[in-house]
Parts: structure tokens; C-alpha cells; sequence
């Protein structure tokens, strides 16, 4: 069943140089339980669809949807205000640079402490019993702390919390911030290029720890990534984006194995696979041509100038074909030519 599903969505932007289509009917479907990449180049739109469903517009989008359902609630039909609620307590979001993002003036102790859930009534009789000098009952929010912390791998939970954030890495930042978006328990946890401007080891063990989050813990997690290889290494589903337009959207199995829009091909020879590395002098295959501007956006299918197989029916934008819960939005889909 879809936790998350979102049809045809479309965000506009009034700019200087007038209205931009820069999301064009992008389509999502993301099942409970489950690891789903968004993945596409730097520029392609991820963002902008992540703010769409956290309903975070500016004053200047117009957002349209088909559909954007959070499991059985429509979020078209919530006021901001009821959105924002749902959302803050359903959807958890960890971000690239974690540093920038956490109070710089706070230690992390208190940063956390600020987004754990509110106190229980048994933690409320903890507290009264340890000011009643019942001093071996341990503050159960301490204890949830750690816990926490150790959740996400941080063993020295005790220097980290009496830390500043510019005191700690880039990686351990993120393990906090991760640490925090799981505090409340929420159904969903959207990661938008979470290791972005990490050593390579860091982002492994960031990606690995995302992955036993979700298998502990059965979190859903959408990861908003331009790499492939190593996201589609955790991803039960990927959707592949390019320039505002979801091209290729099904299981790992589909889209390593069967991938149709010439897109995916183009992401997967990028990559290696059965353990066959590109040899030392091998040339990594680079599609052709640049990313459009978004105010320069081609009509129809965005691909088309640097598509292989384009023709002159790529002006009109392809529907959707969806088989087995494999869905490509392409006139010249590869398996089927
Ligand atoms: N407020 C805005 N006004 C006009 N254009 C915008 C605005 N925000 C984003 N864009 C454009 O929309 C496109 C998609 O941006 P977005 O940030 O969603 O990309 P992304 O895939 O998340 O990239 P990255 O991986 O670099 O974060 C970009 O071309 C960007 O220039």
C-alpha cells in the first residue's frame, strides 16, 4: 500500500522572466515500509517536490496535483495549518549540510531535548521521585537520549551532547539530525541528499545507517539523491527525475534489470555493477549535452535534446505507462523498440 502517493504534480513559478513550469507532472508513489529513491542530477527538481508535499510554497508557486495523499488523508483538502500539524508529527526531513541546520548557539543536549515528544505521565513520576532524592531512578528523557544516540551509532553520547555543533564533523552532525527526525516515531523520513559534502566513508556509513533504520524500525524513507550508485545499493523502488519531469519510476529489480527510458540507461551505464568496476582507462559514459536552464526548458519530453533515440513526436510530452508497477513516460521506451 502507498504511504505516500502523488500524481501528476505540477509546480509553476511566477520569476522575472515570467511563469516556469519547473515541476511538470511528476508522479510518486512510495510504499509503506519501504526505501524509495528520487534521483536525478543537481537541478532536476527533487527539492521543490519534497517542499511541494511539506506544503512549504513560496507566495509565488502555484502547486497542482492530480493527487497527494498521505496514506487515507488528502492533504489538497487540509488548510495550511492542519497540514502543518499532520505533517510535523507523520514526516521527519534530514537535510544536506546537517551543520547549517542546527543551532549553532545551543549544545546538541538541548537541541534534542527540544524535539523529543512531550513528557508522559511516567516520566512526569520519574522526575517527582528523583526530587524526592530517589537518586538511583534514572531521568527516563536521559535515558531516551542515549537511546537515541545509540540508534544512530554515537557511542559517546555524553561528549556529544555537551557539544556545539561546529565542535562535531559534518557526519556526526548528520547522525544527530538523524537522531532528531526519528525522536517522534514519524511514518515517513524524507533525506534530502544527506551525505552531500561528506568524506566517502561517512556517506557509507550514513547510507548504511538509514538502511537499518528502516529495517529496525520499518521507517519509510524517501532519499532525494543525484547518486545512483550508492542509493540505489539501500533502494527497495527508485524514481529517476530529469529537469522537473519523473521519467522512470519501479522496484530495484525494474530499473537495474529492465530499465525502458533512455534516461535510466544513460544513470545506470554511468555506474558498475556484478562487481565489474570501470577499468582503470575505461571511459565513464557521460550523456551528451548540457542541463537546460529553467528558463530555457525544452516542450514535451525535457530529454529530447540530448535523447539517443529522440524524434519528432518527443514535442509532445508521453503519457505514462504503467505495467506490473513499473511506470516510464517515453515514446521510444528501450525494451519494447
Ligand atoms: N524559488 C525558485 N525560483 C525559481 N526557480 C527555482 C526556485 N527554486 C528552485 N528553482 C529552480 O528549480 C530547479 C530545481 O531545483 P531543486 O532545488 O528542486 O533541485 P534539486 O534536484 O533538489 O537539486 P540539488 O540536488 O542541487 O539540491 C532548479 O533549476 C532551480 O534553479
Amino acid at each position: 500500500m502507498a504511504l505516500l502517493d502523488v500524481r501528476n504534480l505540477s509546480i509553476d513559478i511566477e520569476t522575472a522572466q515570467g511563469k516556469i513550469r519547473v515541476i511538470d507532472k511528476a508522479s510518486l508513489s512510495i510504499v509503506d515500509g519501504s526505501i524509495h529513491g528520487l534521483i536525478g542530477e543537481s537541478g532536476s527538481g527533487k527539492t521543490l517536490i519534497a517542499k511541494a508535499i511539506l506544503g512549504l510554497h513560496a507566495s509565488n508557486w502555484t502547486v497542482t496535483a492530480d493527487r497527494l495523499f498521505l496514506g487515507q488523508t488528502d492533504l489538497t483538502k487540509l488548510s495550511p495549518r492542519d497540514r502543518r500539524k499532520i505533517l510535523g508529527k507523520e514526516i521527519s526531513t534530514i537535510f544536506q549540510e546537517p551543520s547549517t541546520y542546527l543551532d549553532p548557539s545551543q549544545k546538541i543536549r538541548v537541541q534534542i531535548e527540544s524535539v523529543l515528544p512531550k513528557k508522559s505521565w511516567k516520566q512526569y513520576c520519574r522526575g517527582l521521585l528523583k526530587k524526592l532524592g530517589y537518586s538511583n531512578v534514572p531521568s527516563s528523557r536521559r535515558l531516551q537520549i542515549k537511546e537515541l544516540l545509540h540508534k544512530v551509532g554515537i557511542q559517546n553520547h555524553v561528549s556529544v551532547l555537551n557539544s556545539y555543533p561546529h565542535q562535531l564533523s559534518e557526519g556526526m552532525c548528520q547522525k544527530v539530525m538523524i537522531a532528531m527526525a526519528i525522536a517522534n516515531n514519524p511514518r515517513l523520513i524524507i533525506a534530502d541528499e544527506p551525505t552531500t559534502a561528506m568524506e566517502a566513508v561517512t556517506q557509507s556509513q550514513i547510507f548504511r545507517l538509514l538502511y537499518k533504520l528502516n529495517q529496525l524500525n520499518n521507517t519509510t524513507l524517501l532519499i532525494l539523491s543525484n547518486n545512483f550508485a550508492h542509493t540505489s545499493k539501500i533502494s527497495d523502488y527508485m524514481t529517476l527525475i530529469y529537469c522537473g519531469q519523473t521519467v522512470e519510476s519501479g522496484s530495484y529489480k525494474h530499473i537495474i534489470e529492465a530499465a525502458m527510458h533512455p534516461y535510466t540507461q544513460a544513470m545506470l551505464k554511468t555506474i558498475m555493477y556484478d562487481g565489474k568496476e570501470h577499468g582503470h582507462k575505461q571511459e565513464i559514459y557521460i550523456l551528451p549535452g548540457n542541463i537546460p536552464s529553467s528558463n530555457q526548458l525544452p516542450i514535451g519530453c525535457r530529454l529530447g535534446p540530448r535523447c539517443p533515440r529522440a524524434q519528432r513526436i518527443c514535442v509532445k510530452n508521453p503519457t505514462i505507462t504503467t505495467k506490473k508497477g513499473h511506470s516510464y513516460r517515453c515514446h521510444y521506451p528501450i525494451k519494447l523498440s
